[in-house]
Formats: structure tokens, sequence, C-alpha cells
């Protein structure tokens, strides 16, 4: 049921609380004017503390939807609620402010700033929150802790291995503690041990409340969390383990 809050938005109540809340999402572009859709009336119910995959072939829309579901992107058409507040209709400010305190990414290709040193790179996103210099030192000190960072500190990103770049990208994505966190192939660019242990890094992160969301194309990556969402060629072709079914 839907009803209206004190600013006008519509705010879905949800039996059991929701993270993410799609309904008939619609993403295409246009070139030389041909519209290509890429997402085609996408339906997800992602619940507050799941460890959901993603998976589709190489071209499905798994990269439009993580923009879109991470607030990056806005979609065509369709309704998107995140933590009950539908998003789709918020400004692009309020829609960073949001993405700010909430959602942590991992990407691919690491993308971590080659001239800052790991603990620098863990600080960044602290930069844009209100904290004090001692709260971010403490922040950034807990999370190299914990992914086991604190020796390579002071190394820059050419200086390390692929998996830890990779433990380095989840650090900074995680430092702020995001009710959601992201991650577009992480295991993309590294060996399958490598990789394994970046899903195992996933899951742990999972455990502490943090809802994880993979997008990957490794069907064997995607049977190492709770759930897997299928897509191909736009659309939500299977939806497997979702709680409560
Ligand atoms: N900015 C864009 N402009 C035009 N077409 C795009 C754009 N972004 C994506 N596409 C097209 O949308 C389709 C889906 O792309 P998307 O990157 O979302 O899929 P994907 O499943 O993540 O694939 P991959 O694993 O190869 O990245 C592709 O056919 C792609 O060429």
């Amino acid at each position: 049921m839907k009803n209206m809050s004190g600013n006008g938005h519509k705010v879905y109540d949800f039996e059991h609380f929701h993270m993410i809340h799609t309904r008939n999402l619609v993403k295409g572009y246009r070139s030389h004017e041909v519209e290509t859709p890429v997402l085609i009336n996408v339906n997800i119910d992602i619940g507050d503390g799941e460890y959901v995959a993603i998976a589709g072939p190489s071209g499905s829309g798994k990269s439009t939807l993580f923009n879109i579901l991470g607030l990056l992107e806005q979609p065509d058409q369709g309704e998107l609620f995140f933590r009950g507040r539908e998003v789709s209709v918020l400004s692009d400010r309020y829609r960073i402010k949001l993405r700010r305190g909430h959602i942590g990414y991992v990407f691919r290709q690491f993308n971590l700033v080659d001239e800052l040193t790991v603990a620098e790179n863990v600080e960044l996103p602290l930069l844009y929150m209100s904290l004090s210099r001692k709260q971010r030192k403490e922040m950034v000190m807990e999370s190299l802790f914990r992914f086991k960072l604190d020796h390579i500190r002071k190394s820059f990103p050419r200086q390390l291995t692929g998996l830890q770049q990779q433990v380095t990208a989840l650090a900074r994505a995680t430092v702020f503690n995001p009710s959601l966190l992201l991650a577009d192939e992480p295991t993309g660019n590294l060996n399958s041990t490598g990789g394994n242990e970046i899903l195992e890094l996933l899951s742990a992160v999972n455990e502490t409340g943090t809802t994880v969301v993979i997008f990957t194309n490794s069907m064997q990556d995607a049977q190492k969390t709770q759930r897997i969402i299928q897509l191909f060629d736009g659309h939500v072709v299977t939806d497997m383990g979702q709680k409560g079914n």
C-alpha cells in the first residue's frame, strides 16, 4: 500500500522492510535515432540484510541496473524505492546526499586513486561527511584493521596486487557502514583464489548487517550468495531463493 510522506513523496508501507523495491523499471539508450531497450519491466525486491547476486551474460543489462539501483542513473520509466522512499522522483542533489550516507560501491576495475595511499583511498568517502579529522582517522584505522590492510596503509595502488587493490576498494566502500553495498563484477579482474577471497569478504560484510548485491556473469560466483536473480536481455528471468519463498 502506498501513501504520501509529509514532503509529498510516495512512501511504500512494507510488511517487511525492503532495501530495494522496483516496479516496472525501463531503461533504453538512443543512438543514431535507434532506441535500444536495455532494461524491460524489471521488478525486484531485496530485503534488508540479504546477500544477493544479479547474474546474467554480457549485455544483459547488469551494469545499467547497478547504476540505477545505486542511484547513479535514472530509469526512463518505472518506480524505484530505496529504504521505502521513492527515489526515481528525487532531485539529483537529494539522490547524491542519499547515496553518500547509505550506499557503498565496488567496481571491477578497483577504481582507486593512484596518487593516494591505501589509507587515503579508504578515507575518501568520509571527506564528504560531517566528521572530524579524529573521527575519520578512527574509522579508517578500524577498516584497515578489519580488512588486514594495516601493514600496507602507506602503499600506493601501483605497489599492490590486484587482490590487495580490490580489498582496499572494499574497505573504502564500507568504511562508513553503508546499509547497501553494490559490487559490479567484483571478481572480474582477479584469479579464482583472489575472487573467492573477495566473495568471502563480501559475505562477512553481509554478516555485519549490510545488504550486499553483486552483479556477475559467473554462476559460480552467484552460487556463493543466498539468492540469485537472473537477468537476460534486460528481463528478470528467474529469482531463486528469495527469503520467505
Ligand atoms: N551509455 C550507453 N549508451 C548506449 N548503449 C549502452 C550504454 N550503456 C549500455 N549500453 C548497452 O546496453 C546493453 C546492456 O549493457 P550493460 O553494460 O548494462 O550490460 P552488462 O550485462 O553489464 O554487460 P557487461 O557484462 O558486458 O558489462 C548493451 O547492449 C550495451 O551496449
